[in-house]
């Protein structure tokens, strides 16, 4: 089997941070999923497993989101012996990463290189306001371009009305009602799937992921949980997450239906994700004006005529607060950082 890998984005610019490592026992290969230490590539040659070589355990020891994750390019060597091991990642250009519970974690990544992320809602049981907020946020800060999927649009009698309500609180993002069984929306999902782009899937457990990854791809290759609870919220079941290849081109990263996504300790997504309170509060008489009750405030105007609602006011509020402890803690880390390694 010859996979042609730049139906799966890979371009002069990957290209060339290969080139360094280019010997005769090594290939680029792009990572479908990531195990712990064993990462399942795909390579112009087919589908490989790959353990991590001594490169990626040092770089991963200095760096945790240097593990291979969905989505990345790799350096992969072919040893005498048949065995195969994962050398190096390549330099991302977009991440997807999270903060994780344990606190000297620098992030979770959970998906790389993808030209566009879906943050995926269900219509039922009703949306997240907050939930969808702070994905978005997250999204943004990956790089990529943020969508808003609304899932089982079938499930409702009005998804545009939910979908111009939701509109409100993602400015310049596009927002997509789907249903896989009536196949609403599709098309516009797989304008984000042609050949050498990719999307991926964000949102909770249950949310409907993996079933539109299924559907996007074409053919079953992951399996969807199929008990359905009566809240509607499903359980997670499905442990076998990967990036799939779209027929035709393009693919698919799903990933692990998360409960919690903590955000780290940038706010350039979280700006862009509340476009329309920086906007406004650009418009403030005093730069440092904290909108509370400053004259010639432009956002507490916007609360006054009701084009900005207290409910987004404060989850802004609660989400740069949030940004600002983890900004903190990873100052507090880094400064002590070099004196524990001396223990
Ligand atoms: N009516 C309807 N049900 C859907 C649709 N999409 C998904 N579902 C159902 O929603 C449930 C959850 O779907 P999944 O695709 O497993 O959700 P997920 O986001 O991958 O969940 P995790 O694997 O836990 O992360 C399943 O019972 C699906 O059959 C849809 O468009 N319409
Ligand atoms: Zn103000």
């Amino acid at each position: 089997m010859s996979y042609d890998l730049s139906q799966l984005g890979w371009d002069e610019l990957f290209a060339s941070s290969f080139r360094p490592y280019d010997r005769s026992d090594t290939v680029p290969g792009r990572v479908l999923r990531a195990d712990r230490g064993v990462s399942t590539v795909l390579t112009a040659d087919g589908v490989t497993r790959a353990g991590l070589g001594g490169n990626a355990l040092l770089e991963a020891a200095r760096d945790p989101s240097l593990l291979p994750c969905s989505g990345d390019w790799a350096v992969l060597r072919n040893w005498p012996d048949r065995r195969v091991t994962l050398e190096l990642v390549l330099p991302r250009r977009t991440t997807l990463i999270r903060r994780t519970a344990d606190k000297d974690s620098s992030g979770q990544v959970l998906a790389a290189n993808m030209d566009t992320v879906a943050v995926v809602e269900p219509i039922f049981p009703e949306p997240n306001d907050a939930r969808v907020e702070r994905l978005l946020a997250l999204a943004w800060e990956s790089g990529a371009d943020p969508v808003l999927v609304l899932t089982k649009s079938d499930t409702t009698r009005d998804p545009a009305a939910i979908a111009r309500q939701l509109a409100a609180l993602a400015p310049d993002v596009p927002v997509i009602p789907v249903s896989v069984p009536t196949g609403a929306g599709l098309d516009q999902l797989r304008e984000l799937v042609t050949p050498g782009r990719t999307l991926a899937l964000l949102g909770r457990s249950g949310a409907g992921k993996s079933t539109l990854a299924n559907a996007l791809a074409g053919t079953s290759v992951m399996p969807v949980q199929t008990i359905r609870d009566a809240d509607g919220k499903g359980r997670h079941t499905t442990a076998f997450r990967q990036l799939v290849t779209v027929a035709g081109g393009g693919s698919v990263i799903d990933t692990p239906g998360i409960r919690g996504v903590g955000l780290l300790d940038t706010d350039s997504g979280l700006d862009r994700a509340f476009a329309d309170v920086i906007e406004l509060a650009g418009h403030c008489r005093f730069d440092n004006c904290r909108h509370e009750s400053e004259p010639e405030c432009a956002v507490q105007a916007a609360l006054a005529d009701g084009s900005l609602t207290q409910r987004r006011l404060a989850s802004w509020r609660k989400l740069h607060r949030e940004v600002a402890v983890e900004s903190r803690r990873r100052s507090v880390r880094m400064a002590t950082a070099p004196r524990r390694r001396q223990h």
